[in-house]
């Protein structure tokens, strides 16, 4: 039936794909150790053309065109559940698959993260970012890992920023808190899931120390989770525990709706909100940084002209610059920008179902196909990005730039963009602009090689080592 009589049978790619979602499953989980469906993807439209039927209802679309299309406010297209079920988050912001559910969420959270929110909470980012910096300085005959180093700032960002909670990754030595570790290898084993739901189910009913003794890397979430929980308990409690909170936290939003149209979340739905908000803040904004610096390591006139712009703009070291003032910078937010285009964000092309007969890119979709199209075919397309694999933040400043911006979406497009950018935003500005401003990095260890090939973990992961450096603080003020 699939291959003769569906409606898609006329779409092209593999006959195996078309058949069965065993095609699929072998590039996520099985081919070169898995994550490599986007890299495949590549491959299927250079021989198919611009639409590849990737599973028996799922079309892939490699055109700018298209991605714009899919991912439109107001189409009416609304997230493929069974790939976002793989998060088991599906009472939160990200995983409401009902558009009304969604929206009474995003208004519920919009005032902590819109950018007066950001603002004004500023200062809860730069400790965090204070601490990564004279972390980062106080080992300079030791290479530190920067994988964990940046996951590990933007992890206790987000755990400071919405819960007013720390985790601890900044003091551990070496950044190799056991739960960032964790983290990793949970990503790469989310696909697994995906395909065998069950593996959750399951584990999800076993008590708390079984489901340790089966799966030891599962000791730092259920801490993690634990300690949401509590606190969660205990606001649900007594809500007023909040007032005495050094500043707004999501609770304070999600538990006092100023419209009637908003209900409380329940518990679950607030751990879920709670869960998702530690994942989709941390490795995202963890990986830009980490991405970029490897770049700007990469080439000393980058790294000149990020130092130069900020000495001159930043004349006392030991004085916080205001994050008002980075945002000024033309050069640093030109390295920001490219540092988003390479890095991605998110590599896994986001499914989202077609309800009614439509045409994406000039293309005919019937109701009820899965569709979906990757942020790295918009950010590799050599026609709107010149030499698109290259980091070149001068593109930003070039004349032609404000065409460019339409075409920057690693946060996503239409409704379901990215709900923390300009946390995100507000991020890379103090983070890129601290460390430039203040230490020296050496490469140790790690070369072009390790970054050249990426793995799709939903975010971005790469198939090379760790990126590893010396660190020193950096002697000349000016
Ligand atoms: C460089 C950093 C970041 C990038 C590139 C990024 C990227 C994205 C992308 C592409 C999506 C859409 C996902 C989808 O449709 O399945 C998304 C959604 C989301 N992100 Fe981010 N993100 C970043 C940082 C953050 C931060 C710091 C937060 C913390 C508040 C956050 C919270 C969320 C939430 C809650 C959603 C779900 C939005 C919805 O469905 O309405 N993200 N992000």
């Amino acid at each position: 039936h699939r291959l003769f009589f569906h409606p898609l049978r006329k779409y092209p790619g593999p006959r195996l794909a078309a058949a069965t979602w065993l095609y699929r499953f072998y590039f996520d989980i099985i081919s070169q150790g898995g994550g490599e469906i986007v890299t495949h993807l590549e491959d299927l439209h250079e021989i198919y053309g611009p639409v590849v039927r990737i599973g028996p209802n799922e079309l892939h679309f490699s055109e700018t065109k298209a991605f714009m299309d899919i991912y439109r406010m107001g189409n009416g297209f609304t997230k493929e559940p069974w790939f976002y079920d793989m998060f088991d988050m599906q009472e939160s912001s990200f995983g409401f698959v009902d558009v009304h559910q969604h929206r009474a969420r995003r208004e519920l959270l919009n005032p902590l993260f819109n950018r007066r929110g950001i603002a004004q909470l500023q200062h809860v980012i730069r400790d965090e970012v204070d601490c990564l910096i004279s972390q980062l300085g106080s080992t300079p005959d030791v290479p530190v890992n920067l994988h964990y180093a940046f996951r590990a700032v933007t992890l206790e960002i987000i755990m400071s920023y919405a819960f007013g909670k720390h985790i601890g990754c900044l003091d551990t030595p070496g950044f190799n808190h056991q739960l960032l570790i964790d983290i990793e290898g949970a990503l790469r084993g989310a696909a697994t899931i995906k395909w065998f739901p069950i593996i959750s189910t399951v584990l999800s009913t076993l008590p708390e120390a079984i489901t340790v003794a089966l799966v030891p890397s599962m000791r730092s979430a259920f801490d993690v989770r634990n300690m949401l929980a509590t606190q969660i308990d205990e606001i649900l409690a007594d809500d007023r525990v909040l007032q005495d909170a050094d500043h707004d936290v999501v609770y304070t939003h999600l538990l006092n709706p100023t419209n009637e149209k908003h209900i409380r979340p329940s518990r679950k739905s607030l751990l879920d909100e709670a869960h998702l908000l530690i994942q989709a803040g941390s490795d995202t904004v963890g990986n830009t940084v980490y991405t970029g610096l490897f770049y700007a390591m990469n080439d000393p006139d980058i790294d000149k002209a990020l130092r130069s712009e900020l000495d001159a703009a930043w004349k006392k070291m030991d004085e916080a610059l205001p994050l008002q003032q980075l945002e000024q910078l033309p050069y640093l937010t030109a390295f920001i920008k490219e540092s988003l285009r390479v890095s991605h964000g998110v590599v896994s092309p986001l499914p989202r179902i077609v309800h009614q007969d439509t045409v994406i890119a000039g293309h005919p979709v019937p109701a009820g196909t899965v569709v979906a199209s990757g942020i790295t075919i918009v950010h590799y397309d050599p026609d709107i990005f010149e030499s698109p694999r290259e980091f070149h933040p001068e593109r930003w400043l070039s004349t032609d730039a404000a065409e460019l911006e339409k075409f920057l979406v690693p946060f996503g497009r239409g409704s379901r963009q990215c709900l923390g950018l300009n946390l995100a935003w507000a991020e890379l500005y103090l983070i890129f602009g601290n460390i430039f401003r203040k230490l020296d990095f050496k490469m140790h260890d790690t070369g072009v090689e390790d970054f050249a090939k990426i793995k799709d973990y939903f975010v971005t992961g790469y198939a090379g080592r760790h990126l590893h450096a010396f660190v020193k603080p950096r002697r000349s003020t000016l």
